[in-house]
C-alpha cells in the first residue's frame, strides 16, 4: 500500500494512493481522462519500483511534474500551471455569461466538473430570491425574464432599442446579487462558478475585476437554427418545466440579447466561445484559466 500524507487547514491527513483520484488531477490539466490513467499508472509503477511507501502530496505533485515533463512538456507546463493555481492564496471565480438557451448551466456543470471545484451559482436563482424581496411595484422588471423585461419599463425609453433597455435594466439589479456573491467568495476563499444570462462584460465592478482571480467568458450559438435547438433539446428533458413555446415565441428578442452580449464583450475583451461543441468549450475555458492565473508559464497548443 502506498499511503498519501498532505495537510488541509492545519489538519493532516493520510490516504491511500488512488489512480482514479491522480487520474482526475491531471485530467484538469487538459490530458484527457485516458491518457490521464495510463500516467497515473505510469506514477504507481515509478512509486513501487523506489520502494516509496509513503509519499507527501507535494513531492508527489513534483515526481508527477517530472514524469510529464519527460513524456510531454506542453502536458508539464499545464499541469504545473493547475497546480500554481490549486496551491494560489486568491479563490478562483468563474463568470459564464449568455443569453437563454446558449448552454450556460451546462457548461458551468461541466466546468466545475473538470476544475474539481463546488461551488457553483445560477444567477437565475440569484434574482429568484430578489423577487421575494423587491416587491412588483419597486422593480417591475427583475419580475421578467431578461428578453422580455422592456414590457415592464415603466419610464420612456431613451436607448435605441427597448429590448436592450429592458435587459440592462434586468441584469443591472441581478448585478447586485452577483458581485455580493463574488465578494462572498472573495471573503471566504471559496472557488466559484457564477453562469447566466445575467453575466454580462461590463457590468461587474472594475475593483472586483482587478483585485481578484475573476475570469469571464461569453458563450453565444452562432447558428440561430442551433440555438432553437438548444431549447428543443432542454424542452426534452423529462425535469424541465420551461414551456418550449414561450422561448420560441421570443426567439427574436433572445437573439437580440445575443447581439448585445457580443458587444459587450468585444468592448471588454472578454473571451467570446462559440459553445457547438462541449468538450471544445471546456478545453478552451480551461486553456485559458490556465494560462491566465496558472501564471507559471504560458502553455501554448503544440502546432
Ligand atoms: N455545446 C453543446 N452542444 C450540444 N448541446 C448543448 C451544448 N450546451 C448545452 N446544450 C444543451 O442545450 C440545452 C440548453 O442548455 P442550458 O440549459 O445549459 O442553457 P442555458 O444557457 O443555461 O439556458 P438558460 O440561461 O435559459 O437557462 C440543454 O438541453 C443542453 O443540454
Ligand atoms: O431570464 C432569462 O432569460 C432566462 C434565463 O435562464 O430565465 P427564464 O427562463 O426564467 O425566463
Amino acid at each position: 500500500m502506498i499511503w498519501v500524507t498532505g495537510e488541509v487547514d492545519g489538519k493532516k491527513y493520510k490516504e491511500p494512493f488512488s489512480k482514479g483520484i491522480m487520474s482526475r488531477s491531471l485530467n484538469v490539466a487538459d490530458i484527457g481522462i485516458e491518457r490521464a490513467h495510463e500516467i497515473a499508472s505510469d506514477i504507481e509503477v515509478f512509486l513501487i519500483e523506489n520502494n516509496i511507501t509513503e509519499i507527501s502530496s507535494l513531492n508527489l505533485a513534483d515526481v508527477v511534474l517530472n514524469h510529464l515533463k519527460q513524456v510531454d512538456p506542453v502536458i508539464a507546463g499545464k499541469y504545473k500551471n493547475w497546480r500554481s493555481l490549486r496551491t494560489s492564496k486568491k479563490p478562483l471565480i468563474i463568470l459564464i455569461g449568455g443569453a437563454s438557451g446558449v448552454g450556460t448551466s451546462s457548461m458551468a456543470f461541466e466546468l466545475a466538473n473538470r476544475l474539481r471545484l463546488k461551488n457553483l451559482i445560477s444567477t437565475d436563482m440569484i434574482r429568484e430570491v430578489m423577487r421575494k424581496i423587491v416587491s412588483q411595484e419597486l422593480s417591475p422588471v427583475i419580475h421578467k425574464s431578461s428578453f422580455d423585461a422592456y414590457e415592464a419599463i415603466r419610464t420612456p425609453s431613451i436607448r435605441i432599442d427597448s429590448v436592450i433597455e429592458g435587459f440592462i435594466s434586468h441584469v443591472d439589479v441581478v448585478n447586485v446579487g452577483i458581485e455580493a456573491i463574488i465578494e462572498r467568495s472573495v471573503k471566504e476563499g471559496i472557488s466559484t462558478i457564477i453562469e447566466g444570462v445575467h453575466v454580462v462584460p461590463g457590468f461587474i465592478r472594475k475593483d472586483l475585476l482587478d483585485n481578484n482571480n475573476i475570469i469571464m467568458f461569453t458563450l453565444i450559438v452562432e447558428d440561430e437554427e442551433a440555438h432553437k435547438q438548444r431549447f428543443y433539446s432542454r424542452c426534452r428533458q423529462p425535469w424541465v418545466k420551461r414551456s418550449l413555446d414561450r422561448y420560441m415565441e421570443n426567439f427574436d428578442t433572445i437573439r437580440k440579447t445575443q447581439n448585445f452580449l457580443v458587444q459587450q464583450a468585444e468592448i471588454h475583451d472578454t473571451r467570446i466561445i462559440n459553445n457547438v461543441d462541449i468538450n471544445e468549450t471546456i478545453d478552451i475555458m480551461v486553456s485559458d484559466i490556465l494560462e491566465e492565473f496558472g501564471g507559471v508559464e504560458n502553455v501554448k497548443q503544440k502546432s
